[in-house]
């Protein structure tokens, strides 16, 4: 299931945030969306994710038109990880994680299937441990591995995570970032937004950055993030290289001669 958007073009009241964006994402690979603040990332996303109609263009989930499906399908497909997502009522962790099963429930209680899938999405999170606290007295990284944690229980064939490292200490960020590449790997698309460039050229499969609304550039690490497109887009001076161990890594030496 290819998710796909054509043209995309997308103003907020009077400020045109995307312009003729288009992008085919597919499933199994990592896929990041990246550029400065205010490059449209999470306009992207929320329109990939059917939350924001756009002016003009479409998205497409293989031949289906987001916006045509009706709500519990998109959600049994898309699982959506918005930007700085809170928290508003004061429950239980594990009771929050079971409402990410909320489209796959047939009767008022949870199956076994449930269960398992919950189970699963507070094991890979590492919320296991907090299950019974309220979610209104967690930190903020204990809340966005919780809020990852109800999107998985979901089980979506998409995962579409907007800064999902946000408020997470490194070992966290590390084991995150693990996670969903583990779920692409498994054949899940998982479209994430990231701002560190460190993170993105160690485990993208795919990058799509974005400069003021529109794509700049698009495909493999190595082709998209040049020291010429990073100048360009972040006015930074940096460079890609390979390791010892031959791994490619980014190096940031400053900001780019005004
Ligand atoms: N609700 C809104 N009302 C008006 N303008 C908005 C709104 N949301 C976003 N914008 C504008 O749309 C443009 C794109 O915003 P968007 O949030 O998609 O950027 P972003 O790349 O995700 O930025 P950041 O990295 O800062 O999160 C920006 O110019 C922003 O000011």
């Amino acid at each position: 299931m290819i998710l796909q958007c054509d043209n995309l073009c997308f103003t907020h009241d009077i400020h045109p945030a995307l312009e003729d964006v288009s992008a085919r994402l597919h499933p199994g690979k990592f896929s990041v969306i990246l550029g400065p603040n205010g490059a449209g990332k999470s306009t992207l996303l929320n329109c990939l994710a059917g939350l924001l109609r756009p002016r003009s263009g479409s998205v497409f989930l293989d031949s289906d038109a987001i916006l045509a499906l009706p709500d519990g399908q998109r959600a049994k497909m898309l699982g959506l990880l918005p930007q700085g997502a809170q928290t508003h009522w004061a429950i239980t962790v594990r009771a929050l994680v079971a409402l990410g099963r909320y489209p796959h429930r047939i009767g008022l209680g949870l199956s076994a299937d449930d269960q398992r899938a919950i189970d699963a999405a507070m094991n890979a999170t590492d919320t296991t441990g907090f299950a019974d606290r309220l979610v209104t007295e967690l930190s903020g990284g204990e809340r966005a591995r919780v809020l990852m944690a109800r999107v998985l229980a979901g089980e979506p064939q998409w995962i579409l995570a907007d800064e999902p490292l946000a408020n997470l200490d490194p070992g966290h960020q590390i084991d995150m970032l693990h996670l969903l590449r583990d779920q692409a790997r498994e054949g899940k698309g998982v479209v994430t937004v990231l701002h560190d460039l460190h993170h993105a050229v160690r485990f993208a499969d795919h990058v799509l950055l974005l400069h003021q609304g529109k794509v700049f550039a698009e495909g493999p690490v190595a082709d998209v993030l040049t020291s010429s497109n990073l100048a360009t887009v972040y006015g930074i001076d940096a460079k890609l290289f390979s390791d010892e161990e031959g791994a490619i890594q980014l190096l940031i030496k400053g900001k780019t001669a005004p």
